[in-house]
């Protein structure tokens, strides 16, 4: 019998680490909670693949420290027991056999050969299991990495672009996946460059760019902080226009005859308009993709990343 997982944090202090002349990560500093799928978000080559390494104990940093609770990586006396990490899904033997990929990493790690068919099943590969990987679709190999990432029941998660090449139907799975594994404790950080994909997974985020941190903490609270807005449609546009340039509210005219209008909620310019005698055939309150939430952030001139 297991021992239930101690809950741990992901503790991340000052981390920065310098390649030669590059500044690779620069004082980037953060703490993932149990319980919680926390994004470890940017574009490509913001620093974040290193950190995780750094993370792992794959590179040293050049100053600061992450640890698992009070224990660097290298500190943990059997790693598996304390985090399972996924930073490449395709260095599976090809020749073998899921099933038998998982049994050597139990055996080397000293983990009971039963857990190998639990996470088979929790990952919904058991009916693939004997089959060898070569013939394993991209999303049967994330699985497979997140089969054994789960071998030694870990609590703390460490996933590097665990998105990348799934179609909805797999994103979808992985958001159910990840959700139950966080419901039972476990700490989850997961990075990605893909920020609308992983924007309905997540309940926490760190933004990295150019090495910094640009923000840390709960997506509700980012949320909250963006700037409210609405979608109107109207048979009276002139009406309505001419109503929002005289009670000063900006707004866009997009296609379809829609129109956007900027900090107000849905029932100020029901309100509005009512008063006003413009009818609305359609108000919508519109949310703030990840995305552009992250171009707030930083500046638009770094849109050309998103579609990188
Ligand atoms: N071993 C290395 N030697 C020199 N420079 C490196 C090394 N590893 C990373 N870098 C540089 O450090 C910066 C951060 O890279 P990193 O791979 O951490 O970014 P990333 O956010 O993971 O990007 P991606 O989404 O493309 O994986 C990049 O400019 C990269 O070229």
């Amino acid at each position: 019998m297991r021992s239930p997982a101690v809950p741990t944090p992901i503790v991340v202090s000052n981390v920065s680490k310098r390649f030669g002349s590059r500044l690779a990560v620069d004082d980037v500093s953060f703490t993932v909670e149990p319980g919680r799928i926390t994004g470890f978000l940017g574009p490509n080559g913001a620093g974040k693949t290193t950190t995780l390494r750094i993370l792992l104990g794959l590179c040293r940093p050049t100053t600061g420290s992450a640890t698992f609770g009070d224990r660097t990586f290298g500190e943990l006396p059997n790693p598996k027991l304390t985090v399972g990490a996924a930073l490449d899904s395709d260095g599976f033997h090809p020749a073998r056999s899921g099933r038998d990929q998982l049994r050597i990493q139990a055996m080397a790690a000293k983990i009971e050969r039963g857990r190998v068919d639990e996470v088979l099943e929790l990952t919904g590969l058991t009916e693939s299991a004997r089959r060898p990987v070569r013939g394993y679709s991209l999303g049967m190999k994330q699985r497979l990495s997140l089969a054994e990432c789960l071998l030694g029941d870990p609590p703390v998660l460490v996933l590097d672009e665990p998105t990348n090449g799934l179609d909805p139907a797999g994103i979808a799975w992985l958001r159910d996946f990840l959700r139950y594994q966080a419901d039972h404790g476990k700490t989850i950080l997961l990075s990605s460059h893909m920020l609308n994909e992983v924007s309905h997974l997540v309940d926490d985020v760190v933004v990295i760019d150019h090495g910094s941190c640009l923000r840390s903490g709960s997506m509700a609270s980012w949320r909250g902080e963006t700037e409210s807005a609405v979608w109107v449609r109207t048979p009276s546009d002139v009406e309505l226009l001419a109503l929002l340039e005289r009670t000063g509210h900006r707004c866009d005219v997009r296609e379809g005859g829609w129109i956007l209008v900027h900090g107000l909620e849905t029932s100020e310019i029901s309100g509005l308009a009512f008063e006003a005698g413009v009818q609305l055939t359609h108000v919508e309150p519109y949310s703030r993709s990840l995305e552009e939430m992250f171009f707030d952030l930083v500046g638009s001139e770094q849109r050309g990343f998103a579609h990188a």
